[in-house]
């Protein structure tokens, strides 16, 4: 039982003792938690840790094996998420379950529990959305909006149920920092009001400006509750993992490296009617070289990273160069034999099969390096594979043979990194690399990239986490409806300019500084 001095009722949400074991692993043990009326309150620690499966308790989507849910005070049994709705508690997840070819007003309709008018509901729409300035017009369809936008028709929907507390996971991971700062603007006011946020998020930096305290969790274990504002992202970090976190180690670039992927006027017009065709693009990496492509999702992003991986064929062989050979009409297998290795943005359903263990996950696109021995599978060759990716990234699981399915989502991303680095590509592409992977496991990601640039590689990353960008990248360029600006220089990238060309305007960067860099390589 909790020691609090304070009266339980003080409290929106108290938890006590919350237990969750699955087969392999506790993933919340003996977790406490409490919020104010009115506190924006981080929940945070490495993949892994139990975030998602303490919120899915609360939400109602997952049962606890013990621990008791006190809510204003009242102990309840939270069953399903129509439970948490009754009692107050929205959650805005990180997918959208928008249907593209409806209205906003139509959509937010499905979610009500009796069918209101669309009229007088569109007049409500309007009315929240004016209050806490997030504009939207309730007669648009999702199809036509942007990703910013429709995460404001998923939060204009929960707070039209009048919540008492939302949750948010992740919520800045597709958004521009523009829409960040107006994100956060919003959510004091929401908090202002008297309603509690649970803010889950790998951006220390981001809950440092939000939040007004943050439990911690290790292991399943909270490990400690503190005011973010009076913590450092490092004393943060330290909280989450035990340890100092390493910084990036950068190494000196390499000049004059011969140009490994080169892009010569991709259109690619899509079939599917919510995608984006690219136009006119044009790109070329040197051994030795980072690109990055900085973007808000939805913006040519995946239909980009089909061309370069060969999902996409085209019929002008030359579009695309790998080491000089034309490669554009070749299928994935092919482009793999010529050294070029691929992570799709989607890690669950196009990086992995969710229900077959790590180890036959490699098959999907490691099937040299002792995998696949005279046209037979070596299991003895793919297990092993799956133990080095297990140990070089730190994947946390059971082992090669646990499902790829029941790791958490930071974890299965390092996995899958790891997969493509450790096959020594050529060229890699890569989209949101650290994606929903914790602090630590992002410096790792990061370095192992940065050490793959230096061993000759050359590598595009797709990011929509312009730190990361300026992180690792020696060039930048931003794709927008389709297109892509030309690269600028790392040094030359300024990022408001940056933030400006990903909302669809040009891409501005200080006279002088933009070719020097490039060709300076
Ligand atoms: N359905 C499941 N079956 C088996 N194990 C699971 C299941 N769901 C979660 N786990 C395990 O529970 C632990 C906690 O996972 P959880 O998703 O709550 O972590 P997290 O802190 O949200 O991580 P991340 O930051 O990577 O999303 C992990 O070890 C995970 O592998």
């Amino acid at each position: 039982m909790s020691s609090s001095a304070a009266a339980p009722s003080e409290y929106r949400l108290e938890l006590r003792g919350i237990r969750k074991a699955y087969p392999s692993v506790i993933a919340n043990d003996g977790v406490e938690l409490r919020v104010a009326p009115g506190e924006i309150h981080a929940v945070v620690g490495e993949n892994g840790a139990g975030k998602s499966t303490l919120m899915k308790i609360i939400y109602g989507m997952v049962r606890p094996d013990a621990g008791d849910m006190l809510w204003n005070g009242r102990e309840v049994e939270i069953a399903s998420p129509a439970d948490a709705q009754r009692l107050g508690i929205g959650m805005v997840f990180q997918h959208f379950a928008l249907f593209d070819t409806l209205t906003v007003a139509e959509n937010i309709a499905l979610a009500m529990p009796d069918k209101p008018r669309l009229d007088a509901l569109s007049r409500d729409i309007s009315a929240m959305a004016e209050r806490y300035g997030l504009p939207i017009d309730p007669r648009r369809h999702i199809y036509t909006m942007s990703v910013g936008e429709r995460q404001r028709v998923e939060i204009v929907r929960a707070l039209l149920q009048h919540p008492q507390l939302l949750i948010l996971d992740e919520p800045t991971s597709v958004l521009t920092p523009q829409a960040v700062e107006t994100l956060f603007v919003t959510l004091r006011q929401i908090a202002a009001d008297g309603c509690s946020i649970l803010y889950i998020s790998h951006k220390l930096n981001e809950i440092q400006a939000l939040c007004h305290s943050a439990t911690i969790l290790r292991g399943g274990k909270v490990t400690g509750v503190c005011d973010p504002r009076q913590e450092s992202p490092a004393s943060m970090a330290r909280l989450m993992t035990g340890n100092d976190l390493a910084a990036v180690r950068q190494r000196r670039q390499m000049k004059g490296q011969p140009v490994r992927l080169e892009v010569e006027k991709l259109d690619l017009p899509t079939d599917d009617p919510f995608g984006t065709t690219l136009r006119d693009i044009n790109l070329s990496v040197r051994g030795g070289e980072i690109l990055g492509i900085a973007g808000v999702s939805g913006n040519g992003q995946a239909e980009l990273l089909a061309a370069l991986s060969g999902e996409a064929t085209l019929s002008q062989r030359q579009t695309i160069r790998i080491d000089g050979r034309p490669v554009g009409h070749l299928d994935p297998l092919r482009r793999r034999a010529l050294g070029l290795c691929s992570v799709p943005e989607d890690r669950l359903h196009q990086g992995s099969v969710p229900s077959l263990p790590l180890s036959e996950n490699v098959l999907l696109t490691a099937n040299r390096k002792g995998a696949v021995e005279k046209g037979m599978i070596s299991f003895r060759g793919v297990t092993a594979f799956a133990e080095r990716c297990i140990k070089a990234f730190d994947v946390r699981c059971s082992g090669p043979q646990a499902q790829a399915g029941s790791l958490s989502g930071g974890n299965l991303q390092k996995f899958i990194i790891g997969r493509e680095i450790l096959q020594e590509p050529g060229v890699l592409v890569v989209s949101q690399p650290t994606w929903g992977v914790d602090v630590g496991a992002a410096i790792v990601i990061r370095q192992a990239l940065l050490d793959l640039r230096d061993r000759g590689a050359a590598i595009v990353v797709i990011s929509e986490e312009l730190d990361e960008l300026f992180e690792i990248a020696d060039r930048i360029a931003v794709i927008a409806g389709g297109r892509l600006t030309e690269a600028v220089s790392r040094e030359a990238a300024n990022r408001d300019a940056i933030g400006i060309a990903m909302a669809g305007g040009e891409l501005k960067v200080e006279e002088g500084t933009t070719q020097e860099m490039a060709h300076a390589l």
